[in-house]
């Protein structure tokens, strides 16, 4: 059994801090508030962020990140991207030794457009890790707490070390796999809160299943080719980390990003959404760093394109629809028929 460090006491950190308690593991979870770190030694509850979820008490809760990481072989970050580098920066002052780094946070830096891993490889020398590792996937931390079969993907640089932290997660109600695209994982956990918002926007405006349903298909076609674009593999984006977190942030009303957009097609205020959700909404600045990158990358992401514009330009979700509707006409897709067009050339 292990001795592992969980950073961040929202929802994802505590059930995946739940997850490790069952699989026999020492877990201690550092919060970033004392009063919240008591809170949870005190009542072995997070009501906050898993409402009426009992935690087990072998987990302990800190503020001290110091004694947090002492003498652990696993740290897992799981703290919104935003706060990713800061963590990480107070991290180095209090490592020292080398551990496995495991992230299960999804977003990208808007001002860098780096990938969580690529944040935390800049900021922590190597000296301290022997690799950093993801684990993303399908995945609501409401579902995991209450321990229902949920499947994930981990994967880092060398697939070794992602098996260590394959097992160290694996249990009969969580079922981890490994993939050897590092890349493509991330960003497929990215990306899809960007279409979660969309899914959330176009219910909020009272459309129908087949509008959600064109853009979980339309979503996946983007985030592929953005994927691609930026070195992952297109077959990663069939996989759990993404269609298969797709499906579930655009269509489960326990997605923040869902929630948030689902307000936003009724009318509200993207300020006034967020403040009252009081949880993370990752796909707000992933959508920021993704209309950038397309740009930068030549790739067209309409679907991106128009939620960016729905966030920060103040345009009318209905507007974006319809302009979505009436783009020029072409094929669904142009890889397939240009290998059809010459094929009848040959
Ligand atoms: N929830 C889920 O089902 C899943 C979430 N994720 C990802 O996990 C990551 C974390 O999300 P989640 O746990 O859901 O978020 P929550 O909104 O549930 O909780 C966020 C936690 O981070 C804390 N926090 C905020 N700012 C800082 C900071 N500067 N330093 C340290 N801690 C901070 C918050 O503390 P405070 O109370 O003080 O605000 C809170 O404890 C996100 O990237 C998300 O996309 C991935 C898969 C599933
Ligand atoms: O990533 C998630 C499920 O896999 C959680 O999504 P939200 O952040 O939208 O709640």
């Amino acid at each position: 059994m292990e001795k592992v460090a969980v950073l961040g006491a929202g929802s994802w950190g505590t059930a995946l801090a739940m997850v490790l308690a069952d699989n026999g593991h020492e877990v201690r979870l550092w919060s970033h508030r004392q009063e919240h770190a008591d809170e949870i030694n005190a009542t072995h509850k997070n009501e906050k962020y898993l409402k009426g979820v009992q935690i087990p008490e072998s987990i302990h809760a800190s503020n001290d990140l110091s004694s947090v990481v002492k003498g652990v072989k696993h740290i897992v970050l799981v703290v919104p991207t935003k706060a990713m580098r800061e963590v990480c920066k107070d991290l180095v002052n209090v490592m020292d030794q080398e551990v496995i780094l495991t992230h299960a946070s999804k977003g990208i830096e808007p001002e860098t457009y780096k990938r969580v891993s690529e944040v935390i490889k800049e900021e922590i020398p190597d000296k301290f890790y022997e690799d950093v590792v993801v684990l993303s996937g399908p995945s609501h931390a409401e579902e995991v707490s209450l321990r229902q079969p949920t499947t994930v993907t981990v994967s880092a640089a060398d697939i070794k070390v992602a098996e260590k932290v394959q097992d160290l997660f694996i249990n009969r109600n969580f079922r981890v796999y490994t993939s050897p695209d590092l890349t493509g994982v991330e960003l497929g956990g990215a990306l899809k809160n960007i279409i979660a918002l969309g899914a959330g926007i176009s219910d909020g405006l009272g459309y129908g299943d087949n509008a959600k349903a064109a853009l979980i298909t339309r979503g996946l076609a983007e985030i592929a080719r953005l994927g691609t674009a930026m070195g992952a593999n297109p077959l990663t984006f069939s996989g759990l980390t993404g269609i298969g977190d797709l499906i579930v942030t655009c269509t489960s009303s326990h997605s923040r990003n869902w929630r948030a957009g689902n307000k936003l097609g009724q009318g509200n205020d993207l300020e006034e959404v967020l403040e009252q959700m009081g949880m993370v909404v990752e796909g707000v600045r992933t959508t920021k760093a993704a209309y950038q990158l397309s740009k930068n990358q030549n790739v067209e992401m309409p679907i991106t394109s128009g939620i960016y514009q729905i966030l920060f330009e103040g345009a009318d979700p209905r507007d974006v629809v319809d302009q979505l509707m009436t783009r020029i006409r072409r094929h669904e897709m142009e890889d397939l028929t240009n290998i059809l067009d010459e094929q009848m050339n040959d």
